[in-house]
């Protein structure tokens, strides 16, 4: 009871300071999420919200539903945004559609990727009732999974379930773009903008330093979004770069991999794992037969810093003997690199991308390659 009053209040008070109309159905099983944010044990109709007149509806944490509310915020975003009105505007995720509609104000155009057709309809019937339905096109599908059309920028609370995926579709997909500003889980954000030697700094900065710009823009708080998650929120901006280092993106991200798999290593020790030298052996253009078989996979897939690239090798198969002088003669080949360029000894949690690339075409010079698991 006395939770229930405090809630109450609470909506009160948010009414008060924002000037904003109160957005939630208070139920009887409202108060328990207000308190709590999502039930993890029920993920299906978890929330009840309310977008005025304009239709209400259940959300849903599989897919990231957590709505942003505070105008201030919404406006600060499209703000930094420097959304021109000649842009088509790109947005991931746009819900029942608080930021769309700011976007309209300012955009020529919003192309909006949304998954889920009760929030296509929410957003439609919002857009028409303001006469601006005309330069709101949405694509009800995956974003993952849809090719995107053209666009000048992108503006979006994204789903932080996919925020890696959904980054290196952008800054390593065909589009070319002005900026992304996107609203993402404060963590990753962190991971995004920390430079090297800095606790934070991993494989997923790495990739994507080496072709964008990152600037950090905003803490967002978790009490601006309904319901209410566990973590806060960062607004960042990615920045395309105009000269990217010219690299073959595929070999740069196994080279990474492979650097990266426990970054705080010394790169001496990493390259000397036996099954390291094997691997490579093995996808180096030296011996590998099947070079046009190569496998990209997802760049990011160890932003947690797990050791996921250790290949599941048969123990048995993993250096046979016939195998044994050729391998321990390249793994000595590859230490010799180390050595004589100074990098033996360091961590790769603390080298730049320009002393990363440059020890990448010693090893090249050195008839070493980097590939993806050969399929
Ligand atoms: C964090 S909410 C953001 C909603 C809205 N933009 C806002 O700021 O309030 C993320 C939205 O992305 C949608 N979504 C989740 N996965 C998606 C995917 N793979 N492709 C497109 N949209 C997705 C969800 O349905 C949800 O509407």
């Amino acid at each position: 009871m006395l939770w229930r009053i405090y809630s109450f209040s609470f909506d009160i008070a948010r009414f008060v300071i924002r000037g904003q109309p109160l957005r939630l159905l208070v139920t009887k099983s409202s108060n328990y999420y207000n308190r709590k944010g999502y039930d993890d044990d029920d993920d299906k109709k978890i929330r009840k919200i309310n977008e005025g007149d304009e239709g209400n509806i259940y959300l849903h944490k599989s897919r990231g539903q957590y709505i942003l509310t505070n105008p201030r915020v919404l406006d600060t975003i499209v703000r930094k945004a420097d959304v021109r009105s000649t842009d088509t505007i790109l947005e991931i995720g746009p819900g029942t559609g608080n930021l769309t509609l700011k976007l309209l104000q300012v955009a020529q155009k919003v192309v909006a990727i949304e998954i889920d057709k009760r929030m296509v309809e929410i957003l439609i019937n919002r857009a028409s009732n303001r006469g601006l339905e005309n330069r709101l096109s949405v694509i009800c599908k995956d974003a993952l999974k849809t090719e995107f059309p053209q666009f000048d920028a992108v503006v979006a609370n994204i789903p932080y379930g996919i925020s890696s995926p959904l980054i290196a579709k952008f800054v390593f997909g065909t589009n070319s773009f002005r900026s992304a500003t996107l609203l993402l889980q404060k963590e990753f954000a962190r991971r995004l903008l920390a430079n090297p030697g800095d606790s934070q700094f991993n494989r997923l900065a790495v990739n994507v330093k080496l072709v964008a710009d990152i600037e950090f823009i905003m803490d967002v708080s978790k009490r601006d979004f309904i319901p209410c998650p566990k973590v806060d929120s960062s607004v960042v901006k990615i920045h395309p770069k105009v000269n990217v280092p010219s690299v073959d993106m595929n070999e740069w991200w196994a080279f990474t991999r492979t650097c990266f798999s426990k970054k705080n290593k010394t790169l001496g020790a990493t390259f000397k794992q036996k099954k390291k030298a094997y691997e490579l052996l093995r996808r180096s253009e030296m011996v590998d037969q099947h070079k046009d078989k190569v496998m990209t996979n997802c760049i990011f897939d160890d932003e947690t810093n797990k050791s996921n690239d250790e290949e599941e090798v048969d123990e048995e198969h993993l250096h046979p003997p016939c195998f044994e002088k050729e391998m321990n003669l390249f793994r000595d080949k590859i230490v010799e690199v180390l050595r004589t360029s100074g990098f033996e000894e360091k961590r790769p949690s603390k080298l730049s991308n320009e002393e990363l690339l440059y020890l990448l075409s010693l090893f090249n010079q050195a008839g070493i390659h980097f590939h993806d698991k050969a399929k």
